[in-house]
């Protein structure tokens, strides 16, 4: 259905299983206008959004952070942990002390991580390590590299492996050394689309949210999803999505805006970040299936 929009909302839906619990109840067949969903990494979403190819989607905080002026963020939506998140993981092949002034691979998957691996080496480590972009396949990674940064399932996968290597959970790094929370990613919208077609953005953020309200209150759906399409143990998942935060919150802005800070003071990005998020709006009755 195309209730007045002379085009179709396109959407970006990060694969990895993290963002699961936003996006697993959300339906777009159920809105009154037209979508399009693209679904892939984080780093490729980054890309796009920023490129104007696709209009809201989930994308690295990082990703957000450098071009905040043309977004709107989506209220109290995010990807977050306190502590260990499990799958944002350093896999080392040396000592840790030889790592912070070697090389280390990072997965191209990823922005936030990247930059959070950055800070947590040079400014908490006062290490300085050559970086080596490499698509996330640990053993190849480590072919010639002292350490592996992978993110998502990628990392889920990789410490299920029986490696030896000693793994260093970097929500649990940031934690240990701030006593912040950690945001991962966000849910950004073009400010142009947003004046644009205000009640559909409305409404599809009414769907996120619901979703979230949904997999909240019920961690079973994809719990067996992800069981039946990635493995492990119903007990491992639970666990997993009970550990991740969807919320953002001024706990979790505040772990945020530290990040930006580091980030700034090292140099890996310039302006500091206004939050400014999606004024909000009435969501009219023929707009909203979620209510
Ligand atoms: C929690 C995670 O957060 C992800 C990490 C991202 C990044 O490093 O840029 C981007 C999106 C998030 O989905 C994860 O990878 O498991």
């Amino acid at each position: 259905m195309n209730n007045g929009n002379s085009r179709s909302i396109k959407i970006g839906r990060i694969q990895y299983t993290n963002a699961w619990p936003v996006f697993h109840h959300f339906d777009p067949m159920s809105l009154p206008y037209q979508t399009e969903i693209h679904s892939d990494m984080p780093a490729t979403l980054n890309r796009k959004l920023r490129a104007g190819e696709i209009d809201i989607a989930a994308i690295s905080s990082y990703a957000y952070g450098i071009s905040s002026d043309t977004y709107y963020l989506l209220p109290n939506l995010s990807v977050s942990s306190f502590g260990r998140v499990q799958s944002i993981l350093l896999f080392l092949k040396s000592p840790l002390e030889q790592v912070i002034h070697g090389k280390i691979a990072l997965t191209t998957t990823s922005a936030t991580s990247v930059n959070l691996l950055k800070i947590i080496m040079e400014k908490f480590y006062g290490g300085k390590p050559i970086y080596e972009d490499a698509e996330p396949s640990l053993e190849k990674m480590l072919e010639n590299a002292d350490a592996a940064l992978l993110i998502g399932d990628h990392a889920i996968r990789a410490s299920w492996v029986d490696h030896g290597y000693r793994v260093l959970d970097l929500g649990e790094v940031w934690n240990v050394w701030t006593g912040h929370w950690m945001t991962y990613a966000l849910w950004a919208v073009h400010k142009k689309t947003a004046e644009q077609y205000p009640e559909a953005i409305a409404s599809l953020y009414h769907a996120l949210l619901e979703s979230k309200r949904h997999s909240s209150q019920d961690l079973e759906p994809i719990v067996s999803k992800a069981t039946a399409e990635i493995g492990g143990t119903s007990q491992y998942w639970s666990n997993y999505f009970r550990h991740l935060c969807h919320d953002f919150g001024p706990d979790q802005k505040a772990g945020l805006q530290l990040y930006f800070k580091y980030a700034r003071e090292l140099g890996l990005m310039t302006e500091e970040v206004q939050l400014s998020e999606l004024p909000s709006l009435h969501v009219p009755d023929n707009l909203s299936k979620h209510r």
